[in-house]
C-alpha cells in the first residue's frame, strides 16, 4: 500500500529506519540457512546436518511432520514440515527454529532446483546469547546432525574393479563401485582372546575420538595395522568386525588392478573419510605380476623373496605401468595420505617374513596383529556361536588335542556346524575331536615320513663319502707305485 500510495521518498525512509526502529524493540537475532546456496546444486551440508539435528528433536514437539526417504538408507526419517515452528533448550536457553520455504515468483519447469523455490531454516534467539549461540549451539548441531548421518546411513563395501569413465556432463565418475556392506561379524562373534580383543577394540574406538590430538601432534588421521597369519584365521573377518565396531565403509583395494601411481592416488582421493582401506595379501600385490602366486612360489626362501620383489619394483618403475614400493608408501603416509582424515587402513598378509620392513615399520603400521591357530579360548568362542554351548565334559580332550594340533579357526568351525538337522553339540564336538585326531596322525606320519627321508639322504651322502675316500686312497696308491717302480701305471 505505501509503496503504491506514498512518494519513492518517503518508502524508502521508512524501509530504512523501519528495520532500526524494529531492532530496537525487537531483542531477537535471526540466522538462516538455505537449502542450496551459491551456485552448487548440492545442498548445503549445514542446511542436512541441521535438518538431521531437527528430525530427532521435531518428530517429538512438531505438529505437522513429513516423511522422507533417507539417501541409502531403507528407513523414513520425519521431520517438521515446512512453515513449521519449534522451540529448542541449550544449556537453559531457548531457540525457534522455523523451516520456510520461498515460493516462486514465476511459473517455469526446470530441472534444476530455481533461485526462487528454496527452503531454509531460521534459527531465532535472544540478542545476549549472541556469543553462545554462535560459537557453541551451532557447532553443536551441526556436530549432532553429521553423528545422526553416520548411524543412519547404509555402510558400503567398495571395489576398485572399475574403469576410469566421463559422465554424460563432462565429469569424471568415480573408480570405486560399490556395494551394501552387511557382513555380521562383530567382535563379540570373533574367535580370540580376550585380551586381544579388548586391546584392539580400545585401540580402535580411542582412534576414532582422537582428532584433536592428531591435530594436537601434528600427524595425520590414520591409523595402520597389519594383520598377518595362516589362512583361515580370521584376517578377513577381523576387518569386518573392525568397520562394525567403527561403522565405517570398507575399500577393498585391489592393487593388481592399479595401472600406476597415479592411479593408486586418484583412488585414495576418491575415498571418504570414516573408512578402513583394505589391501589383502599385501605379499602377492607386491610381487606386481599381478597374479596371486602358486605353492611353489610359496615355499621359495624368505631371502630370495624380497629380492624378486625389489626386482620387480625396479621394473615396474622403467615401464612406469604398474605401482612401485615407493607409490605404496605413499600412499600410506605421503602427503595425500592426510586428505579427508579419520582412515583406517589394513593390509593382510599370510608371509611377514616377505615384505619389505619400510612397508611395516611403525607409524605406517602401527600396530601388528598376530591370528594365530585356533586356541583353547578362541576355540571357546566358537563354540558359543555356533552350537550355544559354554562348557561341555568333552571340552578337556579338545584343549588336549589343540595344544598339539595346529587347526585353524576356520576349521574349527567347519567342524562344529552341524551337517544335519539330526546333528546336534555333542556329536558336532565329536566330529572336531576326530577331525583333530585325524590331523594329529597326518601330522606324526607326515613327521615320520620327513624323519625317513632324511636318514635316506643323510644315507646317501655317507656312502657318496664312502665312494670318494676310497677313490682318493687308490689314486694315491697308484702315483706311489709309478715314484718306486718309474713305470707308469694306466
Ligand atoms: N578368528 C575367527 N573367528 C571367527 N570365525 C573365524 C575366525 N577365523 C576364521 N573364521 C571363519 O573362517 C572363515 C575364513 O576366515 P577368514 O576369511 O577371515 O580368514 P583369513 O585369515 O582372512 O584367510 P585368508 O588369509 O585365506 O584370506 C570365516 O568365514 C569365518 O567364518
Amino acid at each position: 500500500i505505501c509503496k503504491q500510495y506514498f512518494p519513492y521518498d518517503i518508502t524508502r525512509f521508512f524501509d530504512r529506519y523501519g528495520h532500526k526502529i524494529v531492532s530496537f524493540l525487537y531483542p531477537y537475532i535471526q540466522i538462516t540457512f538455505h537449502e542450496y546456496s551459491g551456485d552448487g546444486f548440492d545442498r548445503g551440508t549445514a542446511y542436512v546436518a541441521i535438518q538431521r539435528y531437527l528430525a530427532a528433536n521435531s518428530s517429538v514437539t512438531a505438529r505437522r511432520l513429513k516423511a522422507d526417504p533417507v539417501k541409502d538408507t531403507e528407513t523414513l526419517v520425519l521431520s517438521m514440515d515446512d512453515h513449521e515452528e519449534i522451540t529448542d533448550e541449550y544449556q537453559g536457553i531457548k531457540v525457534w527454529w522455523a523451516s520456510s520455504m520461498t515460493m516462486p515468483k514465476t511459473q517455469s519447469i526446470s530441472f534444476y532446483p530455481r533461485e526462487d523455490d528454496k527452503r531454509f531454516y531460521t534459527l531465532s534467539f535472544h540478542n545476549k546469547y549472541r556469543d553462545l549461540i554462535t560459537k557453541s549451539y551451532l557447532s553443536h548441531v551441526l556436530a549432532q546432525g553429521k553423528s545422526i548421518a553416520v548411524k543412519n546411513r547404509q555402510r558400503k563395501l567398495y571395489t576398485n574393479n572399475k574403469k576410469e569413465t566421463w559422465s554424460r556432463y563432462g565429469g569424471r565418475s568415480t573408480m570405486w563401485s560399490h556395494v551394501v556392506f552387511e557382513h555380521p561379524a562383530s567382535f563379540e562373534t570373533l574367535a580370540l582372546e580376550a585380551k586381544t580383543k579388548k586391546d584392539i577394540m580400545n585401540d580402535l574406538i580411542t582412534f576414532s575420538k582422537a582428532k584433536d590430538y592428531y591435530a594436537k601432534v601434528g600427524k595425520a588421521w590414520k591409523r595402520g595395522y597389519l594383520l598377518h597369519g595362516p589362512p583361515g584365521t580370521g584376517k578377513s573377518t577381523m576387518i569386518a568386525a573392525m568397520a562394525n565396531l567403527l561403522q565405517y565403509d570398507v575399500y577393498d583395494l585391489e592393487l593388481t588392478s592399479v595401472k600406476d601411481n597415479t592411479e593408486l592416488r586418484k583412488l585414495l582421493i576418491e575415498t571418504s573419510g570414516k573408512s578402513i582401506i583394505v589391501i589383502e595379501d599385501i605379499d602377492c600385490s607386491l610381487d606386481l605380476t599381478g597374479q596371486r602366486k602358486n605353492n611353489k612360489d610359496k615355499d621359495v626362501e624368505a631371502k630370495d623373496e624380497k629380492e624378486a620383489v625389489k626386482k620387480a619394483v625396479e621394473n615396474a618403475g622403467t615401464d612406469g605401468s604398474k605401482v612401485t614400493l615407493s607409490g605404496l608408501l605413499n600412499f600410506i603416509d605421503g602427503l595425500w595420505s592426510s586428505c579427508g582424515g579419520e582412515r583406517v587402513i589394513v593390509f593382510t598378509t599370510n608371509y611377514l617374513e616377505k615384505l619389505d620392513p619400510a612397508l611395516i615399520r611403525r607409524g605406517r603400521m602401527d600396530k601388528h596383529i598376530e591370528m594365530s591357530y585356533c586356541s583353547f579360548e578362541a576355540f571357546k568362542v566358537l563354540a558359543k556361536n555356533y552350537l550355544d554351548v559354554e562348557s561341555h565334559q568333552l571340552f578337556t580332550r579338545i584343549e588336549e588335542l589343540l595344544g598339539e594340533t595346529d587347526m585353524t579357526p576356520a576349521d574349527v568351525a567347519e567342524n562344529l556346524m552341524p551337517k544335519s538337522a539330526e546333528e546336534d553339540g555333542e556329536s558336532c564336538l565329536n566330529c572336531l575331536i576326530s577331525a583333530m585326531e585325524d590331523a594329529k596322525v597326518a601330522v606324526a606320519k607326515a613327521e615320520e615320513e620327513k624323519l625317513k627321508a632324511e636318514e635316506k639322504e643323510k644315507h646317501k651322502v655317507e656312502k657318496k663319502e664312502e665312494e670318494m675316500k676310497q677313490k682318493a686312497g687308490e689314486e694315491l696308491a697308484a702315483s706311489k707305485d709309478v715314484k718306486e717302480n718309474g713305470a707308469l701305471v694306466i
